[in-house]
């Protein structure tokens, strides 16, 4: 079934194209050495090159194209061997050379795809147009004076890829799935931290509406909306908003729109008639950027896991179902995590303590799988000391615990405790006499046929063991000594 809203007049499909702009990860700027730490004081990270110094000349940072072909590769894109810098013009306080450098006919990567998981199980995929590299812009600052703006330019000629998609969205899930599967690729390469609070990720949001089986109709664009629950709403609005504009008769114009978050709606920032001319043209200081096939087949070999490869790695080798392992790879540090709790044990119960105990553990405390609340040496221990059978999983439950407030090993904390699950048989038997004399009535319930009875002598016998009885073992003793 696909996805649509209902209007008054039936229902209409939606579709949708991304571009996403990723701050690329790199020590320094696209075309200077300035350095490009987030958060540092304004104006402290700007050479005379990002500042439009007149005869300052731009070169390209090997390392900034280097990253922009790791991501090609990792997007299953054509890398193009000959690409060209252009000139955007336009003018605004916080671009000091009047134009940006980005790439326009001739981008370094062509068409590509990336695979979306979707809450219904199935997959699908959604086409690269193309990505290019350009300069971003620095930042006007309105909240430091009454009457005065400033700029701060340390942002001002910082790597960004621009990633543009097909228009092969249909909802709003899609698009959000889109955006998690692409920042969870930029992740795993390293190229964009993919950190959207801090802007180093942000999405153009381009939406039309259209009847089943039609051609596309007029889109908008939502510019720069900065985390994906945003640009899942922000699709939404726009779609309702264009719904009532056709069914009463109007007509879409293609417009770039603003996502007013509090109020949830889109609204217009300019129309096409004042839509840029941008004048592009190359940049006449910047000779075309060729590059060697050996060195993309270089950066090829020496491309990490990606987390495709790592999903169906997890669920041959360790054996685990494809959702666990959908979910343990989301993050790199939750795939990390994983690895080192299962590496020599069981695969599966260390799936289920890292997305049960684990996940609750980090929600509770209020803490992230990077700064975990047990460290994962620590929980492989715990899974150990079941393994051995010196802790039951329900004693495990309460050590776990205790590891979460404490921050203490578990070993330590079943020292410290006396938690140590009982497995002598002898003093089982010895308690176990104990409860069935202490219950006379209830051993001739049991034994004249009332079978339910069993769990009264199991709850009896671990209490009188204060949990510590190792319940394998209890059990056994028991239909011993009550058949
Ligand atoms: N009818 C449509 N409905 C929804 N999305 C569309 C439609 N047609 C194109 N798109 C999407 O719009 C986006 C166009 O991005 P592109 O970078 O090519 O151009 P642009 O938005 O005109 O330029 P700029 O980079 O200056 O914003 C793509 O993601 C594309 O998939
Ligand atoms: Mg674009
Ligand atoms: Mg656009």
């Amino acid at each position: 079934m696909s996805y649509t809203i209902e209007g008054s007049t039936g229902p209409w499909e939606l579709v949708i194209g991304l571009e996403v702009h990723a701050q690329v990860v790199s020590n320094a700027k696209l075309f200077s050495g300035a350095a490009t730490e987030f958060g540092a004081e304004p104006n402290s990270q700007v050479s005379f090159v990002d500042a439009g110094f007149p005869g300052m000349l731009p070169v390209i940072n090997r390392e900034c194209v280097a990253q922009a072909v790791r991501t090609g590769l990792g997007l299953n894109a054509q890398v193009n061997l000959w690409s060209r810098f252009d000139r955007k013009n336009y003018f605004y306080a916080d671009l000091p050379q009047g134009y940006q450098i980005s790439q326009f006919a001739h981008p370094i990567v062509g068409t590509g795809e990336v695979e979306i998981s979707l809450s219904d199980g199935t997959t699908k995929t959604i086409g690269i147009t193309r990505l290019h590299l350009e300069q971003d812009a620095g930042k006007s600052l309105h909240d430091q004076h009454p009457t005065k703006s400033f700029i701060d330019l340390n942002r001002s000629g910082v790597a960004l890829m621009e990633i543009v998609s097909e228009p092969d969205m249909r909802s709003p899930e899609e698009a959000g799935a889109y955006l998690t599967k692409l920042r969870q690729i930029l992740r795993y390469l390293g190229t964009c931290d993919g950190n959207m609070e801090e802007g180093s990720m942000r999405a153009d949001v381009n939406v039309s509406v259209r009847r089943a089986g039609e051609g596309f109709r007029t889109r908008c664009e939502v510019k720069n909306v900065n985390s994906i629950r945003f640009v899942m709403q922000a699709v939404e609005a726009e779609a309702r908003r264009q719904i009532d504009v056709w069914e009463s008769g109007g007509e879409v114009n293609q417009e770039t729109r603003l996502f007013d978050t509090s109020r949830g709606i889109t609204r217009s920032m300019r129309s096409k008639e004042d839509a840029h001319d941008y004048r592009y043209f190359p940049d006449p200081d910047l000779p075309p950027l060729v590059i060697e096939q050996s060195w993309v087949d270089q950066l090829k070999a020496a491309l990490p896991e990606l987390p495709d490869q790592r999903r169906a790695r997890y669920v041959n080798d360790y054996g685990i179902t494809p959702y666990d392992a959908h979910v343990l790879t989301l993050e790199k540090e939750t795939a990390a995590y994983y690895e080192a709790v299962a590496k020599g044990r069981d695969a599966k119960q260390a799936a289920n303590w890292v997305m049960g105990d684990l996940f609750a553990a980090i929600n509770r405390t209020k803490t992230s799988i990077a700064e975990p609340p047990v460290s994962a040496a620590d929980l492989g221990a715990l899974l150990d000391l079941m393994a051995d059978n010196t802790l039951s999983g329900k004693l495990a439950k309460e050590v776990f615990e205790a590891m979460v407030e404490t921050g203490r090993a578990p070993g330590v904390i079943v020292e410290e405790r006396g938690l140590k699950q009982v497995t002598d048989t002898g003093a089982i038997e010895a308690v176990i006499d104990g409860v069935l004399a202490a219950n006379a009535d209830k051993v001739a319930e049991y034994r004249s046929g009332k079978d339910k009875l069993f769990g009264f002598f199991v709850g009896q016998t671990m209490r009188a063991m204060q949990g510590k009885g190792n319940p394998a073992l209890v059990n056994e003793v028991l239909k011993q000594k009550l058949g």
